[in-house]
């Protein structure tokens, strides 16, 4: 598998496949434009500017095994700091030619790279293949939970073949032996800037807030214009059959107007599948794509557990209502071919027949799961800040 010449280590089954799971619902519910054309990313950084720190825990045990899977393989133990962190995702159209991963000046503090596959080649997506141009293996096929670990050097030139279908999606870390790179740090530095106030999970201090409206925008070509293109959290909501409703007062009088119906979304908002509108306030686009999203990953497991399930409460929608809802759909996804062109593999929403009664039961498993993290997060900090480094506490569970 590996020669000098071109170091690189292929672990299969690295992630379990709950672990991808967890982190597909990171990514699609609060994933942002990527850096490259028809690219998806999440970094860390984002996760604690949007007020979902709490989302980086998933990633610890991970980062922590992959550094040492590194370190070990190369030879290089407690010799090295993760320089970044993040998911990305491809769809249809991405893809990058021959190059490695130090190729540009201010990449060259990047010494080794870690990419795990979140989803699998011919079921999640089409294309995509990785090729190394020299030594073994020249293609890997990519696997949910396998890692696929190289030097960032010149002896690992790497392409990915074009995406053709579906959305593929990485954990991907770089590592360096440049302290000054160091991601912790950083993240540490934003993470003191957050007023955190654990002493009453009532406040509902963890609702996510979006980031500025054009890291969500998908442009068609390279210009950030609004007047095409889609909100990617919508469109998101859209393939899995949900539409938004506002109750805002002035919602109609601002979509008639020239007020960008984006502010709309930051504030209260309703969630409407079919004809129904589900009767609960969410406190912004993010705070209801999280819920839908956790729904998807979690609504088998809900299944199984038998758990006793309370009524929903759902009202029949209005012809009016249903016009409010058209509207802001058109302002939202303009270009609603782009969108199916780009998540329309999301058909996740068909396959899973929605019943209003487990997604109610959802919107509170979701705040378990939420301020369970929140709470990790903020014992954890102290010893973050202490160390000057981002580590599972071994303290807490
Ligand atoms: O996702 C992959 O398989 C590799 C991506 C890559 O080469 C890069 O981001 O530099
Ligand atoms: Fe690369």
């Amino acid at each position: 598998m590996a020669d000098s010449d071109h170091p690189r280590l292929i672990l299969h089954g690295f992630l379990s496949p709950d672990v991808c799971k967890e982190l597909e619902f990171i990514h699609k519910s609060c994933g942002t434009i990527g850096y490259r054309p028809n690219v998806f990313s999440t970094t860390l950084s984002h996760l604690i500017a949007t007020n979902s720190p709490h989302l980086i825990l998933p990633f610890l045990p991970l980062r922590e095994k992959l550094k040492e899977k590194v370190e070990e393989f190369f030879g290089c133990e407690y010799e090295l700091f993760i320089e970044f962190t993040g998911l990305i995702s491809w769809t249809r159209g991405a893809s990058i030619g021959w190059h490695s991963d130090d190729n540009r000046p201010y990449l060259k503090q990047r010494d080794y790279a870690a990419v795990c596959y979140l989803n699998s080649y011919g079921l999640d997506f089409g294309g995509g293949l990785f090729h190394f141009q020299d030594g073994e293996p020249t293609t890997f096929v990519p696997m949910v939970g396998d890692a696929l670990i190289y030097t960032a050097d010149s002896r690992n030139i790497h392409s990915v073949d074009e995406i053709t279908e579906g959305e593929r999606l990485t954990l991907t870390l770089w590592f360096s032996r440049d302290k000054s790179h160091d991601e912790d740090s950083k993240l540490i530095s934003f993470l003191t800037k957050i007023p955190f106030n654990d002493s009453d999970t009532s406040s509902n201090g963890y609702l996510p807030l979006p980031a500025s409206q054009n890291m969500y925008w998908f442009p068609p070509e390279e210009s950030a214009t609004y007047q095409s293109g889609f909100d990617i959290r919508c469109a998101r909501l859209h393939v899995l059959g949900y539409q938004l409703y506002s109750t805002n007062a002035t919602f109609l009088a601002a979509i008639h107007s020239t007020r960008e119906s984006s502010d709309i979304i930051l504030e209260p908002l309703r969630v409407v599948r079919g004809n129904y509108l589900f009767d609960y306030e969410f406190a912004n686009i993010l705070h209801l794509l999280q819920v839908v999203q956790f729904y998807h990953w979690k609504e088998p497991e809900l299944k199984r557990s038998e758990v006793k399930l309370k009524p929903a409460k759902i009202v029949s929608i209005s012809t009016s209502q249903q016009e409010g809802i058209q509207l802001l759909k058109l302002q939202l996804l303009k270009d609603q071919h782009l969108v199916e062109t780009i998540f329309s593999s999301d058909n996740r929403g068909e396959r899973l027949e929605h019943d209003w009664v487990s997604f109610s039961a959802i919107v509170d498993l979701w705040e378990a799961y939420t301020s369970k993290l929140w709470h990790n997060m903020v014992s954890g900090l102290p010893k973050w800040i202490a160390n000057q480094s981002i580590f599972v506490d071994p303290n807490v569970e």
